[in-house]
């Protein structure tokens, strides 16, 4: 699914307007009649609901709503902030249309002196901004969505709560924003919604389509795009009858050090029910017999050391190569590294620890194959990208990043982040807390490695796994719930997952 910035979606409207064609208050009958059935659904009459209306075409879906909900025996209260003089011209015909009418109460705000008393019961219909919003409230809406927010009220905001803007809120005041506990967002999410330090403004959000023009949604670029069941379906590739071992690739995993074995093994078992041809995991000696017994599938490869990772095997019959779960960042480790990235050609996984030793020394970078892929979260992303105050910010250096080093940058968290080296970046829906547990970036890291070596493209292979990655700790949690969640649940549930993203 595609994101679009506040710009774009005016453009699409108005091409909306003109092409289908449909009046804009045509337009606006739909958005509000599909709030309205979401709220009628949600919470049944009769209930108390104060809608509170500003100046543009955000307060004029509130305009209509108020009057659907009113038709059906809602108790409606409707509070114009009377900001400026200006009011849109939907706006203003949904004013007039309600104006006489004896199924509401409309009021008109010049000061915060008649904000009305919110009772825990009440919902509140924010229509106060959307989209259009171009800079930070002050005055009558900044009190208003400040005793919006002092309130117990269940609050529904239209569009994006009223303060926030679509994408960049580094500058943003953020006392001025509503917090709401749904956000019913018009045919697209919008990017903000995406950001952690966003969603307690933005509650549960949910996208209500309108039926804005296909034409337009389908032919508009776009950097950012939510990842979708069949977007990633589309992506797999068949599985043939005569097909063998050999055509789904050797993989070499690099992983495990003194303490830390656990990582090799979840990450290798992970790559085994992705659909690997061949495995071999390199590992320090002490691991030897714990690797076979746990995981009988995968080759050993062993290295002189007893305790680190300090050298490899033959590449030549590798098709893809990961590097990083439960390695060290010890002065030798360091060493081989150097040496693999000077030899290695096949595409690479590269995380946890073989993250840090980048981020140590940026020169490494330079050094890395085609198509690689990072897969940081918060804390390894700084150390190789660099400190940001927001993530806003701190997705702008992740495209950048990407692009200017040619490789697939994938930032781990709810909504992980994919940048692609041609600009793109993807946020994936799946997944939930019960994940953030320890060996869980292990799993992905080998589900990617296995996916590269089934022949995937990089920014291919890093799309299907993060996807199954979060689809496989969905499915675990609904059994085992998010607390007892673990990494080895994850792997328990990929072949339920994959059932799951084919069907
Ligand atoms: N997505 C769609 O295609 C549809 C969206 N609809 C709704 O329309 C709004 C966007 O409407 P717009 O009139 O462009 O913007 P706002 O309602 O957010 O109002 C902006 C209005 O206020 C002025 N302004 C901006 N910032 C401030 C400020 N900080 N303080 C005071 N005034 C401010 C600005 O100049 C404008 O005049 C969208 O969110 C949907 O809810 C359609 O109804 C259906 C199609
Ligand atoms: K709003």
């Amino acid at each position: 699914m595609k994101i679009f910035t506040a710009r774009q979606i005016a453009e699409i409207d108005a091409y909306t307007i003109e092409h289908e064609p449909i009046s804009s208050i045509d337009l606006m009958e739909r958005a509000a009649g599909q709030i309205f059935k979401w709220i009628i659904s949600h919470f049944p009459a009769p209930q108390s609901c104060k809608v509170f209306v500003g100046p543009g075409n955000n307060g004029g879906d509130g305009l209509a709503l108020a009057r659907m909900l009113a038709d059906k025996n809602y108790a409606v209260e409707v509070f114009v902030l009377r900001i400026t003089d200006k009011i849109s011209d939907e706006a203003e015909a949904n004013l007039e249309r309600i104006r006489n009418l004896n199924t509401l109460d409309l009021y008109e705000m010049t000061s915060i002196e008649s904000m009305p008393w919110l009772f825990k019961d009440d919902i509140v219909v924010d229509a106060i901004f959307g989209s259009g919003l171009s800079r930070p409230l002050e005055e009558l809406s900044l009190d208003v969505v400040k005793a919006i927010n002092a309130s117990d009220a269940k609050v529904i905001a239209i569009d994006i709560p009223s303060g926030l803007m679509g994408e960049d809120n580094s500058k943003n005041n953020l006392r001025g924003i509503v917090r709401a506990d749904y956000t019913l967002s018009l045919q697209f999410p919008k990017l903000a919604f995406l950001f952690p330090e966003n969603a307690e403004y933005v509650g549960e959000w949910e996208v209500l389509p309108i039926g804005l023009h296909p034409e337009i949604i389908q032919t508009e670029p776009t950097a950012y795009k939510l990842l979708t069941r069949e977007f990633v379906k589309s992506l797999l590739m068949p599985r043939k009858k005569f097909d063998h071992k050999g055509t789904y690739g050797h993989g070499l995993l690099i992983s495990g050090s003194y303490g830390k074995m656990g990582a090799a093994i979840l990450a290798s078992r992970a790559s085994l029910r992705s659909g690997i041809g061949l495995l071999t995991t390199h590992i320090p000696r002490l691991g030897y017999q714990i690797m076979q017994t746990a995981v009988p599938e995968a080759m050993v490869s062993i290295d002189r050391s007893d305790i680190i990772f300090t050298e490899y095997p033959d590449l030549s019959q590798f098709k893809a190569v990961a590097i990083g779960p439960g390695i060290d960042k010890k002065q030798n480790s360091f060493k081989a590294m150097i040496d693999l990235l000077k030899e290695v050609k096949v595409p690479m996984v590269i995380d946890a620890d073989a993250i840090n030793i980048i981020g140590e020394h940026p020169e490494l970078k330079e050094e890395l194959p085609m198509g690689s892929i990072f897969t940081p979260h918060v804390k390894e992303f700084e150390r190789l990208v660099g400190k940001s105050g927001d993530s806003y910010t701190r997705n702008c250096m992740q495209r950048e990043f990407a692009k200017k080093h040619g490789l697939s940058l994938m930032l781990k968290g709810a909504y992980t982040a994919i940048c692609c080296p041609e600009g793109t970046c993807y946020f994936n829906p799946t997944g939930n807390p019960g994940m953030a547990t320890a060996g869980s970036g292990d799993v992905l890291t080998g589900i990617i490695l296995s996916l590269l070596s089934q022949g995937y493209s990089s920014h291919i292979a890093a799309i299907i796994g993060a996807y199954l990655h979060g689809l496989a700790g969905d499915l675990a949690s609904v059994d085992v719930g998010v607390e007892a969640l673990t990494a080895s649940d994850i792997i328990d549930y990929l072949p339920k997952a994959w059932l799951h993203l084919k069907k």
